[in-house]
């Protein structure tokens, strides 16, 4: 892909149930390298958007590019080339934390997936409930674990939903640095956040949802609306 196709494009988009819309319209585009936060409210609609941007539920109005095709999380080129974590937990109570790594190390065809997993396991500090199974986990560390599976494949647009959920400070300055250092290496970002903090370090741009609108902004404006 030429650097300058974007990997995510919003044209005139308004997020909402059936008829009804909580926000919008955003017209935006997201570019290899950028990684775009959405910052407002509790209920303002940052999660709705957010799905709607993915194609994980329809649109009030508008409409929503990933990778230049209208998306769909069951096509296999999305599944491929789309890392998405939203606000859930899903695992299979049977297979370990190191277990579910290589999972989808393997399934993602990573040419080393041993390595790989193992680096999961140091980069969010899991050694200690490696051979654990999910129910034996705090909820901080299942938080970890679908973090790792995220960043563990190939991507070409991450999206996350409040990635620094239950993460501690030091963790979610790790997180924020990590998520700078994947757009750095030419991926595309997406990511709601609460966090200031976590803005500051890997936003290059943000969208603040408020007011049922959507607005483009830099990250300053964001961290500054954060904090408000
Ligand atoms: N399934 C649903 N059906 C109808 N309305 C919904 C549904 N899910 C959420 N909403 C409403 O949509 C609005 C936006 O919710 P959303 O979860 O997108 O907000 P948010 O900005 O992500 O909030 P938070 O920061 O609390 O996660 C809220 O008023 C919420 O009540």
């Amino acid at each position: 892909m030429s650097p300058r196709t974007a990997v995510l494009t919003a044209e005139n988009l308004v997020a909402g149930y059936g008829e009804h819309a909580v926000c919008g319209p955003l017209d935006v585009e997201v570019f290899p390298g950028q990684v775009l936060g959405m910052v407002g409210e509790n209920g303002a609609g940052k999660s709705t958007l957010l799905r709607t941007m993915i194609g994980a539920q329809a649109a009030v109005d508008g409409d929503s590019h990933v990778l230049g095709l209208l998306p769909d999380d069951r096509s296999a080129l999305f599944r491929r080339r789309v890392s998405v974590l939203l606000d859930e937990d899903a695992y299979f109570d049977s297979l370990t934390v190191r277990e579910h790594l290589s999972l989808v190390a393997r399934g993602h065809g990573l040419a080393n997936p041993d390595k790989a997993v193992e680096g999961e396991i140091d980069f969010f500090e899991l050694h200690p409930v490696a051979d654990a199974f999910p129910d034996q986990l705090s909820s901080g560390q299942r938080r970890k674990l679908l973090l790792a599976s995220a960043f563990i494949r190939p991507f070409d647009l991450l999206v996350l939903d409040e990635p620094e959920q239950r993460l501690d400070t030091r963790m979610r300055g790790l997180l924020a640095q990590r998520i700078a250092r994947t757009a750095k290496a030419g991926a595309a970002v997406v990511l709601v956040t609460h966090d200031a903090d976590v803005a500051r370090a890997s936003c290059t741009s943000a969208v603040i949802v408020d007011d049922g609108g959507a607005r483009l902004v830099d990250t300053d404006a964001a961290v500054a609306r954060i904090r408000q």
